[in-house]
């Protein structure tokens, strides 16, 4: 029995079945017949093999009639991280992917996000985009909203409410010359994103100047101080797009790189996650590594707007932390699962272009959609496998459900232990991140 237990918890719910889940070592770990303990807190007490049941309810005083027992086609899996959503564009997903990044945006984007100064507005189109991530397996989300802080609040507050694990970013940005009254000046940015940190905990507050191109470096270099002064999460985007790169080139002329730039004004740090990084160098890459910030790979956006294809390869092997993101609505779905497939389909047109390339692995995609994601929002203490002492955050899957996707076949043969690249994981599932159970 491992002796990181915590025998002094007490436990509250006992599961006993097979867990799916990745560590530091082991992209992907199927742990058949596994009891796992959740303390009062919602924390994982202890985590061993079904054989161990008699001795463990000694020890955690549990009766083991109590144990919750998984059907045969049944599994738990750690919740998804999605590292990159934009929440007010979830209004328009599905459509207007017919432009490159800054038409896009001028086009698309700002028109829309201009909306959520309407609370009401916001109110609806928030609570759809909560409910569906939470539906899809999300469990955690890191958010861009909009310039508005009260509706940014409101963001906060419902996923809150619904029990979603949310670091949320009002949008900052004091140049934008395409939608009139959709920035901020400088000021306004500095105080509203002051008003806004100080409302945690309600909120995981991010502070999140929307891209280089949208900020002046005066308002970059006095997020990165506020930042820096209340020890917070910063999230942006880099690299996404050839015309973009080439127009921080122009603003930012003094820079040695994109990376430079935020690197500059103090918002490359331990609890930074940029969007995309298609186009980053080796030296780039290198300034991650150094300062501890992360990626957020949305695979999805970055072919629906025809931008570019991340070589997730090379980012590991610069050991930069890397995440999954869905990036709604420059990627048209709001599932993790989707990122999960872009992402090897992106890795397999690199394979393609160059035979030698080595694919990611169904595994090792698996890995970047709950621990790595975890990692690149520095929450890895908290969630993102099973481990003793996090909060157990998981999704239960039922791949035969009545009704679900997946028609199961008997065979004969090899048993199959992959869950593979179908449906099943959006069948039927519970949430369980804030001890107690949620059927949505
Ligand atoms: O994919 C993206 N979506 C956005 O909203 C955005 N803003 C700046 N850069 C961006 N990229
Ligand atoms: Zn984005």
């Amino acid at each position: 029995m491992a002796n990181s237990n915590r025998p002094n918890a007490d436990i509250s719910h006992v599961y006993r079945g097979t867990f799916i889940h990745s560590t530091q070592q082991t992209a992907l770990q199927i742990l058949e017949d596994t009891l796992l303990g959740v303390d009062t807190d919602g924390k994982i007490a202890f985590i061993e093999k079904g054989a161990e049941l008699n001795q463990l309810s000694q020890i955690f005083g549990f009766n083991p009639s109590e144990v919750t027992q998984l059907a045969q086609h049944e599994l738990f899996m750690p919740g998804l991280v999605d590292t990159h959503i934009h929440a007010p564009q979830y209004c328009y997903a599905g459509t207007a992917l017919d432009m490159p990044l800054l038409q896009w945006l001028n086009t698309y984007t700002f028109p829309v996000e201009s909306r959520f100064k309407d609370l009401e507005f916001a109110h609806r189109v928030y609570t759809q985009v909560v409910q569906r991530t939470l539906r899809n397996g999300t469990t955690t989300a890191c958010y861009f909203a909009t310039i508005h802080t009260d509706a940014s609040l409101l963001l906060g507050q419902i996923a809150n409410d619904f029990g979603q694990r949310a670091l949320v970013g009002k949008v900052c940005m004091d140049r934008n010359n395409s939608v009139k009254h959709y920035k901020e000046t400088n000021q306004e940015s500095q105080e509203e994103t002051c008003r806004w940190v100080s409302t945690y905990p309600l909120v995981r507050p991010v502070v999140t100047p929307r891209f280089a191109p949208s900020c002046t470096g005066a308002l970059l270099g006095q997020l990165g101080a506020i930042a820096k002064n209340n020890n917070l999460h910063i999230q942006s985007h880099i690299s996404e797009n050839v015309e973009e790169v080439k127009l921080v080139k122009e603003l930012f002329p003094e820079s040695e790189s994109y990376t430079d730039v935020y690197h500059k004004y103090n918002l490359l740090t331990d609890k930074t996650v940029m969007a995309h990084g298609c186009y980053l160098t080796d030296a780039e890459l290198a300034l991650f590594r150094e300062t501890g910030a992360s990626l957020s790979h949305c695979p999805n956006s970055n072919i629906s707007l025809c931008s570019g294809m991340l070589d997730v390869r090379n980012v590991l092997k610069h050991k930069v932390k890397l995440g999954l993101g869905t990036d709604v609505a420059g990627g048209y779905s709001a599932s993790m699962l989707d990122a999960v497939r872009r992402a090897l389909d992106t890795s397999k047109v690199l394979t393609i272009q160059d035979p030698e390339y080595e694919t990611l692995t169904f595994e090792e995609v698996f890995r970047l959609a709950t621990l790595g994601g975890s990692h690149a929002l520095s929450l890895d203490d908290q969630t993102g496998n099973f481990e003793v002492g996090k909060d157990f955050d998981a999704l239960r899957v039922n791949v035969a459900a009545a009704g679900g996707p997946i028609d199961m076949i008997q065979c004969e043969g090899p048993k199959v232990r992959s869950i593979g690249l179908n449906e099943c994981t959006e069948v039927s599932y519970y949430l369980y991140p804030h001890s107690y159970f949620k059927t949505l």
